[in-house]
């Protein structure tokens, strides 16, 4: 047995089990009286929204309350929120009544019993509503398993055996890629170096390039302004949002790179707006203004269509991005394989939570892919951040080409918000995964009946 586990079963006795699972529609209205927030050349209007899970574990021998809570959420942007709330509901007799220690003993089972239900898989598989329900539920469990242990989720992960990290992976339709083996050798390369790269985020962090300074939706003016004050907060790396029309594209980049200059790091994200094509051509014009990547150029599936837009952009010094739209392993697998992608963007909701997660750190790692995640929208920040803390320390060993996305949006609202200094993100202390939300934010915006929405017209 393991030592982390062993720690476990003297934590927690085996009658502790999940004893409920609610899911609440949360919306925010950032895209209220024309904002432009979070917005990009398909997603105009978002109002970023969480499906919020709260799992509470209790004794199944007392009658007495909860003894721990777990909150984990997953991401949308609005409309279609309640489908998901639905999902996770459906997963709820796979959930309640389980013990918390046969669960994490053997995480990688109970990941496969939500994702191959026998009749629930045929709504995915692991992909689409279903697959997004899983990761606020995945989530769930490991903010309780922060808070059991008292250690934000990053250090629950860096604190585990290479033995241990692989064994919470569900291995399926992976093994052509990626076997144990060389998963375990990658993990054991990293292992006697781990305590030097604590040290090292705890003087400085981790560093990130802000989103929320080019939202598409955004006026010159407020481009302008929000440039300026992420610069002044000590910002060096930016990403802008481009669009199908050319004009407006070369307009916003002249802008940009007069106020940042010509070297500054920029990235550019279409958000899957052209054909395989048109991405070309367009990248092709846009390339005289130094971007460093090219993110979603196209359909999120189309793996042959992104490995073409990389051979014709690579010689412009332009590199394929994307990962916020794959939904599992076995796409990143195709993805990073096949040279399709040069910078791999987990997001920490898209795939079935963290145990998913791993296993494409892993592929990109044994790839030779940098991970640099998708975050913003509501929570991904305060998720993400564990997440490349995790893999700084025990997978890659380096942050070369790695950057995690910072949005200054709707952290407000969670109990342990992300810290972000000087363009680097801190290291968070408080036990969990930072996905609790505040109460009074939950009511507040609670859809379609908290006060915000009964203010405010959707
Ligand atoms: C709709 C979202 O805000 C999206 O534009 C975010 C995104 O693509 C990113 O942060 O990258
Ligand atoms: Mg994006």
């Amino acid at each position: 047995m393991a030592p982390l586990f062993s720690r476990l079963k003297t934590l927690l006795s085996r009658d502790v089990i999940i004893s409920s699972l609610t899911a609440r529609d949360v919306r925010f209205p950032t895209s209220a009286c024309g904002t432009g927030h979070g917005s990009d050349a398909l997603h105009k209007d978002p109002n970023y929204s969480a499906a919020y899970a709260v799992l509470t574990a209790a004794s199944s021998n007392s009658e007495g309350g909860s003894l721990y809570s777990g909150h984990g959420l997953t991401f949308t942007i609005g409309r279609g929120n309640e489908v998901v709330c639905a999902a996770i509901k459906s997963l709820e007799p796979l959930v309640v009544g389980r013990s918390l220690v046969d669960i994490f003993t053997d995480f990688a089972s109970f990941w496969h019993s939500l994702t191959c239900e026998t009749q629930l898989r045929w709504i995915g598989p692991e992909k689409g509503a279903i697959h997004l329900a899983v990761a606020a539920v995945i989530n769930a469990l490991w903010d309780l398993w922060g808070k059991i242990e008292c250690k934000p989720v990053w250090e629950l992960l860096s604190d585990m055996s290479p033995e241990e990290i692989i064994s919470l992976i569900d291995w399926q339709y992976l093994s052509d890629a990626i076997t144990k083996d060389e998963a375990l050798a990658i993990l054991h390369k990293q292992y006697p170096s781990r305590r030097e790269r604590v040290e090292d985020l705890k003087e400085n962090g981790y560093p990130a390039y802000i989103t929320s300074a080019g939202w598409m939706g955004y006026s010159d003016e407020v481009v302008e302004e929000r440039l300026q004050s992420a610069l002044k907060s000590g910002f060096t790396k930016f990403k802008m949002k481009v669009s199908r029309d050319l004009s407006v594209d070369k307009h916003r980049c002249e802008l940009i790179r007069s106020i940042l200059g010509p070297n500054v790091p920029l990235m550019m994200d279409a958000n899957q707006c052209w054909d395989v094509d048109e991405a070309i051509a367009h990248m092709t014009a846009l390339s005289v203004y130094k971007p460093l990547w090219i993110e979603e150029p196209t359909s999120p599936d189309d793996i042959l269509g992104h490995a073409k837009i990389g051979r014709a952009l690579r010689p412009l010094g332009i590199g394929i991005a994307t990962g916020e739209h794959c939904h599992n392993r076995v796409m990143f697998k195709q993805f990073l394989e096949s040279g399709a992608m040069d910078y791999c963007q987990i997001d920490s909701c898209r795939l079935g939570g963290i145990n998913e997660i791993i296993a494409v750190l892993l592929l990109a790692e044994k790839f030779k892919v940098p991970v640099c995640p998708h975050a913003g929208g509501c929570g991904l920040c305060e998720m993400v951040q564990h997440l490349m803390f995790f893999y700084y320390i025990c997978i890659s060993g380096s942050k070369e080409s790695r950057l995690i996305e910072y949005a200054d949006h709707l952290h407000e609202h969670f109990v342990h918000p992300v810290t972000v200094n000087n363009g680097c993100y801190l290291l968070p202390t408080s036990a969990g995964y930072s996905t609790e939300m505040k109460k009074e934010s939950v009511e507040e915006y609670s859809y379609p009946n908290g006060p915000a929405w009964t203010k405010t017209i959707s």
